[in-house]
Protein backbone atom coordinates (compact mmCIF):
# COMPACT_ATOMS: atom_id res chain seq x y z
CA UNK A 1 0.00 0.00 0.00
CA UNK A 2 1.97 3.57 -1.02
CA UNK A 3 1.28 6.08 1.66
CA UNK A 4 -1.87 7.72 1.55
CA UNK A 5 -1.77 11.48 0.29
CA UNK A 6 -3.43 14.15 2.91
CA UNK A 7 -5.75 16.89 0.80
CA UNK A 8 -6.84 20.08 2.29
CA UNK A 9 -10.39 19.63 1.41
CA UNK A 10 -10.33 16.77 4.02
CA UNK A 11 -9.70 19.16 6.67
CA UNK A 12 -12.46 21.44 5.67
CA UNK A 13 -14.93 18.80 3.75
CA UNK A 14 -17.91 20.67 3.40
CA UNK A 15 -19.29 23.41 1.58
CA UNK A 16 -20.01 25.60 4.03
CA UNK A 17 -16.48 25.45 5.23
CA UNK A 18 -15.23 25.75 2.04
CA UNK A 19 -16.68 29.06 2.11
CA UNK A 20 -13.35 30.92 0.07
CA UNK A 21 -12.36 34.32 0.54
CA UNK A 22 -11.55 35.56 3.95
CA UNK A 23 -13.90 36.73 6.76
CA UNK A 24 -11.48 38.49 8.52
CA UNK A 25 -9.18 41.28 8.66
CA UNK A 26 -6.18 39.55 10.01
CA UNK A 27 -6.68 37.20 7.08
CA UNK A 28 -3.45 35.54 5.94
CA UNK A 29 -1.73 36.67 9.00
CA UNK A 30 -0.95 34.48 11.69
CA UNK A 31 -0.55 37.24 14.68
CA UNK A 32 1.02 35.74 17.94
CA UNK A 33 -1.02 35.40 20.71
CA UNK A 34 -1.11 38.12 23.73
CA UNK A 35 0.99 36.01 25.66
CA UNK A 36 3.92 35.12 23.94
CA UNK A 37 6.18 37.77 22.13
CA UNK A 38 7.00 37.60 18.13
CA UNK A 39 10.18 35.90 18.32
CA UNK A 40 9.17 32.69 20.02
CA UNK A 41 5.77 32.63 18.14
CA UNK A 42 8.19 32.34 15.39
CA UNK A 43 9.86 29.20 16.76
CA UNK A 44 6.35 27.41 17.92
CA UNK A 45 3.81 28.59 15.74
CA UNK A 46 4.00 25.39 13.35
CA UNK A 47 5.03 23.23 16.36
CA UNK A 48 1.87 20.81 17.36
CA UNK A 49 3.32 20.22 20.99
CA UNK A 50 4.84 23.76 21.56
CA UNK A 51 1.53 25.70 20.59
CA UNK A 52 -1.84 23.93 20.89
CA UNK A 53 -3.27 26.13 18.33
CA UNK A 54 -0.30 25.19 16.24
CA UNK A 55 -1.63 20.95 16.86
CA UNK A 56 -4.41 21.55 14.63
CA UNK A 57 -3.08 21.82 11.92
CA UNK A 58 0.88 20.82 12.07
CA UNK A 59 2.03 17.07 12.26
CA UNK A 60 5.06 15.42 14.32
CA UNK A 61 7.18 12.45 13.59
CA UNK A 62 9.18 10.59 15.64
CA UNK A 63 11.88 8.14 14.45
CA UNK A 64 13.11 5.30 16.83
CA UNK A 65 16.88 5.85 16.04
CA UNK A 66 18.14 5.64 20.04
CA UNK A 67 16.74 2.37 21.65
CA UNK A 68 18.68 2.38 25.01
CA UNK A 69 18.96 4.33 27.79
CA UNK A 70 20.97 4.77 30.62
CA UNK A 71 18.55 5.09 33.59
CA UNK A 72 15.64 2.70 34.63
CA UNK A 73 12.06 4.41 35.51
CA UNK A 74 9.33 1.80 37.43
CA UNK A 75 6.74 2.78 34.39
CA UNK A 76 9.10 2.23 31.47
CA UNK A 77 9.42 -0.95 29.48
CA UNK A 78 10.90 -0.87 26.17
CA UNK A 79 11.04 -4.48 24.88
CA UNK A 80 6.99 -4.71 25.41
CA UNK A 81 5.45 -3.70 21.93
CA UNK A 82 2.08 -3.76 19.85
CA UNK A 83 1.29 -1.71 16.86
CA UNK A 84 -2.03 -1.00 17.90
CA UNK A 85 -1.05 0.54 21.20
CA UNK A 86 0.04 4.42 21.45
CA UNK A 87 2.05 4.45 23.78
CA UNK A 88 5.46 6.55 24.96
CA UNK A 89 8.68 4.12 24.60
CA UNK A 90 6.57 1.86 21.74
CA UNK A 91 7.77 1.05 18.57
CA UNK A 92 7.25 -1.00 15.75
CA UNK A 93 10.35 -0.96 14.35
CA UNK A 94 14.27 0.66 15.26
CA UNK A 95 16.00 2.63 12.55
CA UNK A 96 19.53 3.26 11.41
CA UNK A 97 20.09 6.90 10.75
CA UNK A 98 20.25 6.19 7.09
CA UNK A 99 16.71 4.41 7.20
CA UNK A 100 15.35 7.33 9.56
CA UNK A 101 16.23 10.09 6.37
CA UNK A 102 14.53 8.06 4.04
CA UNK A 103 11.68 7.61 6.04
CA UNK A 104 11.67 11.68 6.94
CA UNK A 105 11.54 12.17 3.17
CA UNK A 106 8.93 9.69 2.37
CA UNK A 107 6.87 11.53 4.97
CA UNK A 108 7.71 14.81 3.84
CA UNK A 109 6.23 14.12 0.72
CA UNK A 110 3.44 12.89 1.64
CA UNK A 111 2.42 14.54 4.50
CA UNK A 112 2.03 18.38 3.93
CA UNK A 113 1.37 19.08 7.36
CA UNK A 114 4.45 17.50 8.31
CA UNK A 115 6.87 20.42 10.60
CA UNK A 116 8.58 19.06 12.89
CA UNK A 117 11.30 16.22 13.29
CA UNK A 118 10.97 14.78 16.88
CA UNK A 119 13.80 11.76 18.57
CA UNK A 120 12.40 10.21 21.43
CA UNK A 121 13.65 7.04 21.87
CA UNK A 122 11.86 4.60 22.75
CA UNK A 123 15.36 5.01 25.44
CA UNK A 124 17.08 8.13 25.23
CA UNK A 125 17.89 10.56 22.64
CA UNK A 126 21.19 11.70 24.74
CA UNK A 127 22.20 8.87 25.27
CA UNK A 128 21.93 7.16 22.06
CA UNK A 129 23.33 11.27 20.84
CA UNK A 130 25.50 9.44 17.84
CA UNK A 131 22.50 8.32 15.94
CA UNK A 132 20.54 11.35 17.11
CA UNK A 133 22.97 13.70 15.60
CA UNK A 134 23.70 11.77 12.51
CA UNK A 135 19.74 11.78 11.96
CA UNK A 136 19.03 15.13 12.21
CA UNK A 137 22.45 16.30 10.24
CA UNK A 138 21.39 13.53 7.35
CA UNK A 139 17.38 15.33 7.15
CA UNK A 140 18.61 19.40 7.21
CA UNK A 141 20.64 18.56 4.13
CA UNK A 142 17.49 17.48 2.42
CA UNK A 143 14.72 19.45 3.89
CA UNK A 144 16.59 22.46 5.64
CA UNK A 145 12.85 24.25 7.16
CA UNK A 146 11.97 21.13 9.26
CA UNK A 147 12.01 21.51 12.91
CA UNK A 148 14.17 19.49 15.54
CA UNK A 149 12.99 18.03 18.79
CA UNK A 150 14.42 15.43 21.70
CA UNK A 151 12.90 14.47 24.12
CA UNK A 152 15.53 13.28 27.23
CA UNK A 153 15.66 11.83 30.80
CA UNK A 154 18.30 15.01 31.33
CA UNK A 155 20.89 12.63 32.67
CA UNK A 156 23.45 13.22 29.85
CA UNK A 157 22.27 16.68 29.08
CA UNK A 158 24.62 18.83 30.36
CA UNK A 159 27.31 17.47 28.08
CA UNK A 160 25.31 18.29 25.20
CA UNK A 161 23.98 21.71 25.47
CA UNK A 162 26.78 23.38 23.34
CA UNK A 163 26.12 21.21 20.41
CA UNK A 164 22.15 21.32 20.95
CA UNK A 165 22.15 24.83 20.16
CA UNK A 166 24.50 24.55 17.54
CA UNK A 167 22.44 22.88 15.63
CA UNK A 168 19.74 24.60 15.55
CA UNK A 169 17.81 22.31 17.71
CA UNK A 170 15.18 24.80 19.05
CA UNK A 171 12.84 22.42 21.46
CA UNK A 172 14.30 20.04 24.19
CA UNK A 173 12.05 18.09 26.24
CA UNK A 174 13.51 17.03 30.03
CA UNK A 175 11.35 14.29 31.73
CA UNK A 176 11.32 15.49 35.37
CA UNK A 177 9.18 13.67 38.04
CA UNK A 178 10.65 15.36 41.19
CA UNK A 179 12.90 18.00 42.55
CA UNK A 180 13.20 15.77 45.90
CA UNK A 181 15.37 13.07 45.56
CA UNK A 182 13.34 10.89 48.04
CA UNK A 183 10.46 11.19 45.59
CA UNK A 184 13.08 10.33 42.64
CA UNK A 185 14.24 7.30 44.56
CA UNK A 186 10.69 5.73 44.50
CA UNK A 187 10.54 6.40 40.90
CA UNK A 188 14.24 5.73 39.47
CA UNK A 189 15.71 2.16 40.50
CA UNK A 190 19.18 3.15 39.12
CA UNK A 191 21.01 5.25 36.93
CA UNK A 192 23.93 4.61 34.93
CA UNK A 193 26.95 7.53 35.50
CA UNK A 194 30.02 8.18 35.00
CA UNK A 195 30.50 4.47 33.80
CA UNK A 196 29.14 3.45 37.21
CA UNK A 197 25.33 2.03 37.83
CA UNK A 198 24.02 4.13 41.15
CA UNK A 199 20.79 3.00 42.93
CA UNK A 200 18.70 5.03 46.05
CA UNK A 201 19.15 7.75 47.02
CA UNK A 202 22.28 9.10 44.84
CA UNK A 203 21.29 7.87 41.50
CA UNK A 204 17.96 10.21 42.42
CA UNK A 205 20.17 13.05 43.82
CA UNK A 206 22.84 12.75 40.59
CA UNK A 207 19.62 12.33 38.21
CA UNK A 208 17.83 15.39 39.70
CA UNK A 209 20.78 17.74 39.85
CA UNK A 210 21.87 17.12 36.07
CA UNK A 211 18.01 17.81 34.76
CA UNK A 212 18.44 21.21 36.42
CA UNK A 213 21.91 22.06 35.34
CA UNK A 214 20.69 20.85 31.82
CA UNK A 215 17.41 22.94 31.57
CA UNK A 216 19.48 25.70 33.41
CA UNK A 217 22.33 25.64 30.63
CA UNK A 218 19.32 25.17 27.80
CA UNK A 219 17.19 28.46 28.76
CA UNK A 220 19.87 30.23 28.94
CA UNK A 221 21.07 29.46 25.25
CA UNK A 222 17.23 30.36 24.03
CA UNK A 223 16.54 27.39 23.32
CA UNK A 224 12.45 26.76 24.63
CA UNK A 225 12.40 23.74 27.07
CA UNK A 226 9.05 21.77 27.82
CA UNK A 227 9.44 19.66 30.83
CA UNK A 228 7.55 16.02 30.85
CA UNK A 229 6.10 15.13 34.71
CA UNK A 230 4.66 11.54 35.04
CA UNK A 231 1.75 12.06 37.50
CA UNK A 232 1.99 8.95 39.72
CA UNK A 233 -0.83 8.92 42.47
CA UNK A 234 0.50 8.63 45.92
CA UNK A 235 3.97 8.90 45.13
CA UNK A 236 4.86 12.51 43.21
CA UNK A 237 1.19 13.94 42.64
CA UNK A 238 1.34 16.11 45.58
CA UNK A 239 4.61 17.14 44.64
CA UNK A 240 4.10 18.31 40.71
CA UNK A 241 3.15 21.95 41.84
CA UNK A 242 7.24 22.19 43.80
CA UNK A 243 8.19 20.78 40.27
CA UNK A 244 6.56 23.31 38.50
CA UNK A 245 7.79 26.34 41.05
CA UNK A 246 11.61 24.89 40.70
CA UNK A 247 10.90 24.81 36.23
CA UNK A 248 9.23 27.85 35.94
CA UNK A 249 12.01 29.32 38.00
CA UNK A 250 14.64 28.08 35.57
CA UNK A 251 12.83 28.90 32.45
CA UNK A 252 11.24 26.34 31.68
CA UNK A 253 8.70 27.73 28.55
CA UNK A 254 6.12 24.54 29.23
CA UNK A 255 5.29 21.98 31.69
CA UNK A 256 3.10 18.70 30.57
CA UNK A 257 2.12 16.73 33.21
CA UNK A 258 0.57 13.37 31.78
CA UNK A 259 -0.89 10.49 33.22
CA UNK A 260 0.98 7.60 34.48
CA UNK A 261 -0.20 4.26 32.46
CA UNK A 262 0.52 1.56 34.02
CA UNK A 263 -1.14 -1.74 32.62
CA UNK A 264 0.42 -4.90 34.21
CA UNK A 265 0.14 -6.28 30.66
CA UNK A 266 3.19 -3.77 29.61
CA UNK A 267 5.35 -5.37 32.55
CA UNK A 268 6.39 -2.56 33.72
CA UNK A 269 7.43 -2.49 37.63
CA UNK A 270 4.59 -0.04 38.35
CA UNK A 271 1.87 -1.94 36.41
CA UNK A 272 2.99 -5.17 38.21
CA UNK A 273 3.18 -4.29 41.90
CA UNK A 274 -0.74 -2.50 41.22
CA UNK A 275 0.57 1.57 40.75
CA UNK A 276 -2.27 2.72 39.65
CA UNK A 277 -2.02 6.42 36.69
CA UNK A 278 -4.25 8.92 38.01
CA UNK A 279 -8.37 9.48 36.67
CA UNK A 280 -9.45 12.11 34.29
CA UNK A 281 -10.49 14.21 36.74
CA UNK A 282 -7.81 13.49 39.44
CA UNK A 283 -5.44 15.00 36.70
CA UNK A 284 -7.90 17.53 35.60
CA UNK A 285 -7.53 18.96 39.17
CA UNK A 286 -4.04 19.16 39.08
CA UNK A 287 -3.49 20.77 36.29
CA UNK A 288 -6.22 23.18 37.48
CA UNK A 289 -3.94 23.65 40.40
CA UNK A 290 -1.23 24.86 38.54
CA UNK A 291 -2.20 26.72 36.35
CA UNK A 292 -0.80 30.42 37.41
CA UNK A 293 2.57 28.83 37.46
CA UNK A 294 4.85 28.10 34.40
CA UNK A 295 2.37 27.13 31.09
CA UNK A 296 0.60 24.21 30.57
CA UNK A 297 0.63 21.79 27.75
CA UNK A 298 -2.56 20.10 27.92
CA UNK A 299 -2.97 18.75 24.45
CA UNK A 300 -0.28 16.07 24.88
CA UNK A 301 -1.12 12.62 23.34
CA UNK A 302 1.86 10.25 25.04
CA UNK A 303 2.97 9.54 21.46
CA UNK A 304 4.89 6.50 20.51
CA UNK A 305 8.58 6.67 20.02
CA UNK A 306 7.67 6.20 16.22
CA UNK A 307 4.18 8.31 15.70
CA UNK A 308 3.64 9.98 12.87
CA UNK A 309 0.53 12.61 11.75
CA UNK A 310 -1.18 15.13 13.59
CA UNK A 311 -1.39 14.69 17.41
CA UNK A 312 -4.23 12.43 18.31
CA UNK A 313 -4.21 10.19 14.74
CA UNK A 314 -0.60 7.68 14.16
CA UNK A 315 0.08 7.39 10.26
CA UNK A 316 3.01 5.69 11.55
CA UNK A 317 1.93 1.80 9.98
CA UNK A 318 1.68 3.61 6.33
CA UNK A 319 5.31 4.75 6.34
CA UNK A 320 6.94 1.56 7.43
CA UNK A 321 10.18 0.93 5.94
CA UNK A 322 9.43 -2.48 3.85
CA UNK A 323 5.98 0.19 2.23
CA UNK A 324 8.75 2.82 1.31
CA UNK A 325 10.59 2.93 -1.84
CA UNK A 326 14.18 2.74 -2.01
CA UNK A 327 14.44 6.28 -2.94
CA UNK A 328 12.25 9.55 -2.80
CA UNK A 329 12.37 12.66 -4.45
CA UNK A 330 11.67 15.49 -1.80
CA UNK A 331 9.25 18.35 -3.67
CA UNK A 332 8.88 21.26 -0.73
CA UNK A 333 5.76 22.93 -2.99
CA UNK A 334 2.92 20.91 -1.13
CA UNK A 335 4.30 22.04 2.16
CA UNK A 336 4.46 25.77 1.20
CA UNK A 337 1.09 25.54 -0.09
CA UNK A 338 -0.11 23.95 3.05
CA UNK A 339 1.52 26.62 5.06
CA UNK A 340 -0.24 29.32 2.95
CA UNK A 341 -3.62 27.44 3.43
CA UNK A 342 -3.20 27.97 6.91
CA UNK A 343 -2.00 31.14 7.30
CA UNK A 344 -5.63 32.44 5.66
CA UNK A 345 -7.21 29.39 7.94
CA UNK A 346 -5.86 31.15 10.68
CA UNK A 347 -7.12 34.94 10.19
CA UNK A 348 -10.57 33.59 9.24
CA UNK A 349 -10.56 31.36 12.70
CA UNK A 350 -9.08 34.30 14.67
CA UNK A 351 -12.46 35.90 13.85
CA UNK A 352 -14.53 33.21 14.29
CA UNK A 353 -13.20 32.85 18.16
CA UNK A 354 -13.44 36.40 18.80
CA UNK A 355 -17.43 36.38 17.85
CA UNK A 356 -17.49 32.93 19.82
CA UNK A 357 -16.27 34.93 23.02
CA UNK A 358 -18.15 37.11 23.20
CA UNK A 359 -20.80 34.98 23.54
CA UNK A 360 -18.86 33.71 26.79
CA UNK A 361 -18.46 37.45 28.09
CA UNK A 362 -22.26 37.97 27.48
CA UNK A 363 -22.63 35.62 30.72
CA UNK A 364 -21.69 36.44 34.08
CA UNK A 365 -21.81 33.56 36.69
CA UNK A 366 -19.59 30.83 36.92
CA UNK A 367 -21.42 28.84 34.06
CA UNK A 368 -19.23 26.14 32.59
CA UNK A 369 -19.92 23.89 30.18
CA UNK A 370 -17.23 20.48 28.96
CA UNK A 371 -17.38 19.52 25.34
CA UNK A 372 -16.21 17.00 23.50
CA UNK A 373 -15.59 17.74 20.09
CA UNK A 374 -14.67 15.02 17.40
CA UNK A 375 -12.56 16.14 14.63
CA UNK A 376 -10.13 15.50 12.33
CA UNK A 377 -8.28 18.69 12.24
CA UNK A 378 -7.77 22.02 11.37
CA UNK A 379 -9.96 22.97 14.58
CA UNK A 380 -13.27 22.40 12.98
CA UNK A 381 -15.87 19.75 13.94
CA UNK A 382 -15.64 17.47 11.31
CA UNK A 383 -15.40 13.95 12.52
CA UNK A 384 -18.41 11.53 12.56
CA UNK A 385 -19.14 10.25 16.37
CA UNK A 386 -19.05 6.36 15.35
CA UNK A 387 -15.43 7.48 13.40
CA UNK A 388 -13.75 8.95 16.27
CA UNK A 389 -11.30 7.77 18.20
CA UNK A 390 -10.46 10.42 20.18
CA UNK A 391 -12.39 13.63 21.43
CA UNK A 392 -10.84 16.88 22.50
CA UNK A 393 -12.46 18.30 25.79
CA UNK A 394 -12.97 22.03 25.61
CA UNK A 395 -13.63 24.08 28.80
CA UNK A 396 -16.23 26.59 28.43
CA UNK A 397 -16.69 29.33 31.13
CA UNK A 398 -15.87 32.61 32.31
CA UNK A 399 -12.15 32.21 31.33
CA UNK A 400 -13.18 31.62 27.90
CA UNK A 401 -13.16 28.20 25.50
CA UNK A 402 -9.67 26.34 26.25
CA UNK A 403 -8.75 22.80 25.43
CA UNK A 404 -8.16 20.94 28.61
CA UNK A 405 -7.51 17.58 27.32
CA UNK A 406 -8.65 14.57 25.15
CA UNK A 407 -10.56 11.52 25.67
CA UNK A 408 -9.70 8.18 24.09
CA UNK A 409 -12.20 5.54 22.69
CA UNK A 410 -12.57 3.06 20.29
CA UNK A 411 -14.34 3.80 17.24
CA UNK A 412 -18.07 3.04 17.32
CA UNK A 413 -18.64 2.57 13.84
CA UNK A 414 -16.81 -0.59 12.32
CA UNK A 415 -17.78 -0.81 8.50
CA UNK A 416 -21.05 1.04 8.97
CA UNK A 417 -22.90 -0.35 11.92
CA UNK A 418 -22.36 0.76 15.41
CA UNK A 419 -21.13 -1.52 17.70
CA UNK A 420 -23.15 -1.62 21.10
CA UNK A 421 -20.39 -3.47 23.02
CA UNK A 422 -18.09 -0.07 21.83
CA UNK A 423 -21.12 2.47 22.97
CA UNK A 424 -20.32 1.21 26.82
CA UNK A 425 -16.77 1.99 27.36
CA UNK A 426 -17.14 5.05 25.35
CA UNK A 427 -20.33 6.33 27.73
CA UNK A 428 -17.53 5.49 30.08
CA UNK A 429 -14.46 7.52 28.51
CA UNK A 430 -17.16 10.55 28.07
CA UNK A 431 -17.96 10.65 31.89
CA UNK A 432 -18.36 14.23 33.27
CA UNK A 433 -18.93 16.06 29.65
CA UNK A 434 -22.09 17.54 29.09
CA UNK A 435 -22.34 17.90 25.62
CA UNK A 436 -20.64 16.06 22.45
CA UNK A 437 -20.31 17.86 19.14
CA UNK A 438 -19.61 15.91 15.89
CA UNK A 439 -20.05 16.03 12.23
CA UNK A 440 -22.90 13.35 12.13
CA UNK A 441 -24.66 10.85 14.85
CA UNK A 442 -26.96 8.74 14.14
CA UNK A 443 -30.11 8.00 16.30
CA UNK A 444 -28.53 5.01 18.20
CA UNK A 445 -25.65 6.52 19.92
CA UNK A 446 -27.76 9.65 20.40
CA UNK A 447 -30.27 8.41 22.32
CA UNK A 448 -27.63 6.23 24.76
CA UNK A 449 -25.71 8.87 25.20
CA UNK A 450 -28.60 11.25 26.56
CA UNK A 451 -29.73 8.44 28.37
CA UNK A 452 -26.46 8.64 30.46
CA UNK A 453 -27.01 12.54 31.02
CA UNK A 454 -25.13 13.71 27.68
CA UNK A 455 -26.46 15.93 24.82
CA UNK A 456 -24.43 14.82 21.46
CA UNK A 457 -25.22 17.30 18.43
CA UNK A 458 -24.20 17.21 14.78
CA UNK A 459 -26.03 20.58 14.31
CA UNK A 460 -22.61 22.48 14.54
CA UNK A 461 -20.61 20.83 11.90
CA UNK A 462 -17.97 22.09 10.00
CA UNK A 463 -18.23 25.09 12.02
CA UNK A 464 -14.54 25.90 13.83
CA UNK A 465 -15.04 24.71 17.22
CA UNK A 466 -14.95 27.40 19.31
CA UNK A 467 -17.60 28.89 17.16
CA UNK A 468 -19.24 25.81 17.79
CA UNK A 469 -18.19 25.27 21.84
CA UNK A 470 -19.57 29.12 21.88
CA UNK A 471 -23.01 28.60 20.50
CA UNK A 472 -24.03 25.42 22.65
CA UNK A 473 -22.84 27.47 25.72
CA UNK A 474 -24.36 30.20 24.46
CA UNK A 475 -28.14 27.90 23.75
CA UNK A 476 -27.58 26.05 27.34
CA UNK A 477 -27.31 29.42 29.03
CA UNK A 478 -29.63 31.49 27.57
CA UNK A 479 -28.02 33.92 25.36
CA UNK A 480 -28.10 32.30 21.96
CA UNK A 481 -28.49 35.80 20.79
CA UNK A 482 -25.13 36.58 21.04
CA UNK A 483 -24.05 34.24 18.82
CA UNK A 484 -24.78 34.73 15.44
C1 LIG B 1 9.67 6.96 26.15
S1 LIG B 1 10.27 8.43 26.82
C2 LIG B 1 11.63 8.78 25.73
C3 LIG B 1 12.42 10.01 26.09
C4 LIG B 1 13.28 9.95 27.33
N1 LIG B 1 13.90 8.71 27.53
C5 LIG B 1 12.48 10.37 28.55
O1 LIG B 1 12.14 9.53 29.38
O2 LIG B 1 12.20 11.56 28.65
C6 LIG B 1 9.10 9.69 26.37
C7 LIG B 1 8.17 10.10 27.49
O3 LIG B 1 7.32 9.02 27.80
C8 LIG B 1 7.08 9.01 29.18
N2 LIG B 1 6.62 7.70 29.59
C9 LIG B 1 7.23 6.52 29.40
N3 LIG B 1 6.50 5.52 29.92
C10 LIG B 1 5.39 6.08 30.45
C11 LIG B 1 4.25 5.57 31.14
N4 LIG B 1 4.13 4.29 31.41
N5 LIG B 1 3.30 6.43 31.55
C12 LIG B 1 3.41 7.75 31.28
N6 LIG B 1 4.47 8.30 30.64
C13 LIG B 1 5.45 7.47 30.23
C14 LIG B 1 8.43 9.39 29.73
O4 LIG B 1 8.36 9.82 31.06
C15 LIG B 1 8.84 10.49 28.80
O5 LIG B 1 8.34 11.74 29.25
S1 LIG C 1 14.29 7.59 30.68
FE1 LIG C 1 12.75 7.33 29.07
S2 LIG C 1 13.40 5.56 27.90
FE2 LIG C 1 14.62 5.57 29.79
S3 LIG C 1 13.52 4.22 31.16
FE3 LIG C 1 12.75 6.27 31.54
S4 LIG C 1 10.98 6.56 30.17
FE4 LIG C 1 12.10 4.74 29.49
S1 LIG D 1 4.13 12.80 23.32
FE1 LIG D 1 3.15 14.81 23.67
S2 LIG D 1 4.78 16.26 23.43
FE2 LIG D 1 5.52 14.33 22.48
S3 LIG D 1 4.92 14.46 20.31
FE3 LIG D 1 3.24 13.48 21.36
S4 LIG D 1 1.86 15.17 21.88
FE4 LIG D 1 3.83 16.08 21.42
Amino acid sequence: MSPQIVSLDSLTASPSARRGGCASSSCGTSAPPADIDAATWEKIKDHPCYSEEAHHYFARMHVAVAPACNIQCNYCNRKYDCSNESRPGVVSERLTPEEAVRKVVAVAAAVPELSVLGIAGPGDALHDWKNTRATFEAVRKVIPDIRFCLSTNGLALPDHVDEIADMAIDHVTITINAVDPKIGARIYPWIFFDHKRRTGLEAATILLERQMLGLERLTARGILVKINSVMIPGINDHHLPEVNRAVRARGAFLHNVMPLISDPAHGTHFGLTGQRGPTPAELKALQDRLEGGAKLMRHCRQCRADAIGLLGEDRGQEFILDRLPETVAYDPAARDAYRAFVAAERGDRGAARDDALRCIDAVADDARLLVAVATKGGARVNEHFGHAREFQVYEAGPKGITLIGHRKVDAYCMGGFGEDATLGPTIAALDGIDTVLCAKVGDCPREALLAAGITVTDAHAYDYVETAVGKVYAERFGRAAAVA
